[in-house]
């Protein structure tokens, strides 16, 4: 056979084997959907079976209400409200905490910062015993243990830091009962490492004092979820030893595979299930060009955090290497911005550092890697920026997603350039579908037209709900044009073949390189990176194909021919290519978002914020959102209170009774200097009004006399 006809039945096959893969992939959801029915039919069927009750004219089980009226209601309002402060419960949250009192099992997907921690932390101060919390992360279960004390709940924690007392004090309140514990946290190893905490806790279970079981995080169970710890995986022990303790198990993502595990790991297959919708509406997303020069992108992040929080809120940026990370901290810092990175290289105490300070405001930004993950609390976090595209659609949503946990307006801006797509390519391709991850969230960063939010729910397969001009793209719609570029893609294609023809490579750069004599010709308006996203797109159509090489120090990412370049030489393929006709300039996408205004910049909403953080710094470990949330003080500055019941009546009895005589002052101060101004500001429009009077009433006392003269 000649070579050429090896080559193209060598193409044929490889379309053929694409097919096939979509294929696999299609058949392999279909699969997912039918396990997930298959264990949702079992676990109707195991409750038709058990139930002892029989069921009214032979017909169908009811439907469990959990929105309805419970006799715990007054007291889950009263703790609600006069303990945690909280006015109202967010989507769910009643029904996830109805149906845990009820003793049922519960798993919750709740998106981050949608309030899991109160579904579990409500009903175990409500139930008799100690509740038992399973959180992965030490920093994570700090700031609990923490903010409950700040609350005047009594909570502990069981970690390697735990001293040889607190330690004692607490098997003793497991065993006898005798200490005030309502709810205890331990990291996973302590179930699967700790024969002696196991002894505590079923002596404990016996006497009748374990009142819930909690698996925060619980995503880390599942080998298929994105944070696999494999002590996790031992938490089944805790339904077989403890079947009538419910167990209540949370976390902000799990694709329908990952549910399904978790049930199973768990043992709670009859679980009542709460999913959430991954909407995070309070995010606005938006994607910018960046900028080949290093310098300028830094500039760019600067003048964005400069121009839309300019009173030291909150941020983090995202950077793809840890020796990025410190450089781009560095170059914030030259510019006067308050940045420090952090990544795995650290030592943990020096993270934790950084970590603290930027937790309690004294640090506005920080610089991290992926390392920068799950062990984050802040509530006020203002922006995300990705300096460097994450390596798939569901890395970028946890990521970005740690931007307004508190609900309140906050932005996700990623900086886009093809050029990045190989640095990530090279870093993935190993993974089960590494690759097809990474080219989703290209398309996500290249789309033109498209919603971004739209392109979450599709990722994660749920109905597309209303953006309300929640992303770049639905805010300010650009006009989108739609060219023919075949005749440059298969002029990429020969330039591939002769390469490939005399045994070489190229790289994505190399390639570009190459081109710029050949398209130039053809297309002299043709800019560099559009050339360079031209070469992406190919990839993303399956015209062309990435190819890694591994060296001692790095892997090396290749492009060459994928399966469809045949048809793209013969003319057989139209490849389309979007660019923007309308781009706003930058001074307009920027003044686009102006008008959010930050809510404690200013006014008394900054003098709370101030004071927040006074009386959290005056105490060892709290932290200013556990004083006052920045939801509380909108309300506050709104509202203005000036009595301490009107005040117990927004903020609840806990933390009137705590900070409620600082709070009334702050404000009565505020009131006092805005009176004072009120009345400056009177006097000098008075003293003005009353010049501009008497000039007038000089022109009327002329006026008058000349009426009188005139009499
Ligand atoms: N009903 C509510 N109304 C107002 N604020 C609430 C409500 N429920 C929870 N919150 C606040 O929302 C913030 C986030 O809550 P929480 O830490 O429980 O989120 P989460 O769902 O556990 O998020 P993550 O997945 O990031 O851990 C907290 O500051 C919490 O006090
Ligand atoms: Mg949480």
């Amino acid at each position: 056979m000649a070579s050429d006809e090896i080559l193209e039945e060598l193409l044929n096959v490889e379309v053929e084997l694409q097919d096939v893969q979509d294929q696999i992939k299609l058949l392999l959801d279909q699969q997912d959907k039918l396990y997930q029915r298959q264990s949702e039919l079992k676990a109707v069927l195991e409750q038709c079976n058990e139930s002892t009750e029989p069921v009214e004219n032979g017909g169908p089980a009811p439907v469990e209400d959990w929105s309805g009226s419970f006799e715990w209601d007054a007291e889950a309002d009263n703790v609600r409200f006069n303990v945690f402060g909280i006015s109202k419960y967010r989507a769910n949250q009643r029904e996830i905490i109805n149906a845990a009192m009820s003793g049922r099992d519960v798993l919750v997907i709740m998106a981050a910062g949608g309030g899991k921690s109160l579904c579990y932390q409500l009903p175990a101060i409500l139930r008799n015993g100690t509740a038992l919390v399973v959180s992965p992360l030490l920093s994570l279960i700090q700031d609990q243990v923490m903010g409950l004390a700040a609350l005047g709940i009594p909570a502990s924690m069981l970690t390697s830091t735990t001293n040889k007392e607190e330690e004692k004090y607490i098997y003793k309140a497991l065993e006898k009962g005798d200490a005030d514990l309502k709810i205890l946290y331990v990291t996973p190893e302590k179930i699967s490492k700790s024969k002696r905490f196991m002894s505590k806790l079923e002596k404990c279970h016996h006497a009748g004092r374990l009142s819930l079981i909690s698996i925060d995080e619980a995503h880390c169970c599942s080998q298929w979820g994105h944070d696999f710890r494999p002590d996790y995986k031992n938490l089944g022990i805790l339904k077989t030893q403890f079947p009538d303790v419910p167990m209540i198990a949370v976390t902000a993502t799990a694709t329908k595979k990952v549910q399904i595990d978790l049930m199973e790991m768990l043992h709670i297959p009859r679980c009542v299930k709460f999913v959430s919708t991954v909407n995070r509406p309070n995010l606005f997303y938006m994607v910018r060009e960046k900028s080949s020069i290093g310098k300028v992108v830094i500039n760019d992040i600067a003048a964005y955090i400069r121009g839309s929080y300019p009173k030291n809120e909150s941020g983090i940026v995202y950077c793809f290497s840890r020796k990025e990370c410190e450089l781009v901290a560095k170059e914030l810092r030259d510019i006067g911005i308050s940045a420090e990175y952090y990544h795995a290289d650290m030592d943990v105490n020096a993270r934790e550092k950084v970590h603290l300070r930027w937790s309690k405001g004294k640090l506005q930004v920080i610089v991290g890697t992926v390392a920068f993950g799950m062990g984050i609390n802040k509530p006020d976090v203002r922006f995300v920026i990705h300096h460097s595209l994450s390596k798939s659609m569901e890395t970028y949503y946890q990521e970005s997603g740690r931007a307004g946990r508190d609900g309140l307006h906050s932005e996700c801006l990623l900086f886009y350039r093809p050029a990045d797509v190989p640095r990530q390519s090279s870093m993935v391709f190993y993974e089960n579908c590494g690759l097809q991850n990474l080219y989703d969230i290209v398309r996500y960063c290249w789309s033109k037209s498209q919603c971004r939010r739209g392109a979450f729910f599709r990722h994660f397969a749920e109905p597309l709900q209303n953006c309300n001009g929640m992303c770049d793209i639905c805010a300010s719609p650009r006009e989108v044009k739609e060219y023919d570029v075949s005749s440059h893609a298969s002029i990429i294609v020969s330039v591939l073949q002769d390469t490939q023809n005399n045994d070489q490579r190229l790289t994505m750069l190399q390639l570009v390189e190459k081109l710029k004599t050949k398209i130039k010709d053809l297309d002299p308006e043709l800019k560099r990176d559009e050339m360079e996203q031209l070469v992406i797109q190919l990839i993303l159509d399956r015209v062309l194909k990435e190819e890694f090489q591994h060296t001692a120090y790095s892997t090396n990412a290749y492009v060459t021919l994928g399966p469809l370049a045949k048809q793209v030489a013969q003319g057989k393929k139209a490849i389309k290519f979007e660019i923007c006709t309308q781009q706003k300039s930058r001074s307009g996408q920027w003044s686009a978002r102006c008008g959010k205004r930050s809510l404690t910049s200013s006014g008394l909403p900054l003098k709370l914020d101030e004071l927040r953080k006074e009386i959290a710094s005056a105490h060892e470990g709290l932290l200013p959102h556990s004083v006052l949330s920045t939801q509380q003080i909108s309300m506050l500055s709104v509202e203005k209170p000036d009595t301490l019941e009107k005040l117990e009546g927004m903020i609840g009895k806990l933390k009137t009774g705590k900070y409620g005589a600082k709070i009334l002052d702050e404000i009565k101060k505020y009131m006092d200097s805005e009176h004072q101004c009120q009345d400056t500001s009177a006097n000098e429009q008075g003293g003005e009004h009353m010049a501009k009077k008497q000039k007038t009433r000089k022109t009327l006392v002329v006026i008058d006399s000349d009426d009188e003269d005139d009499k």
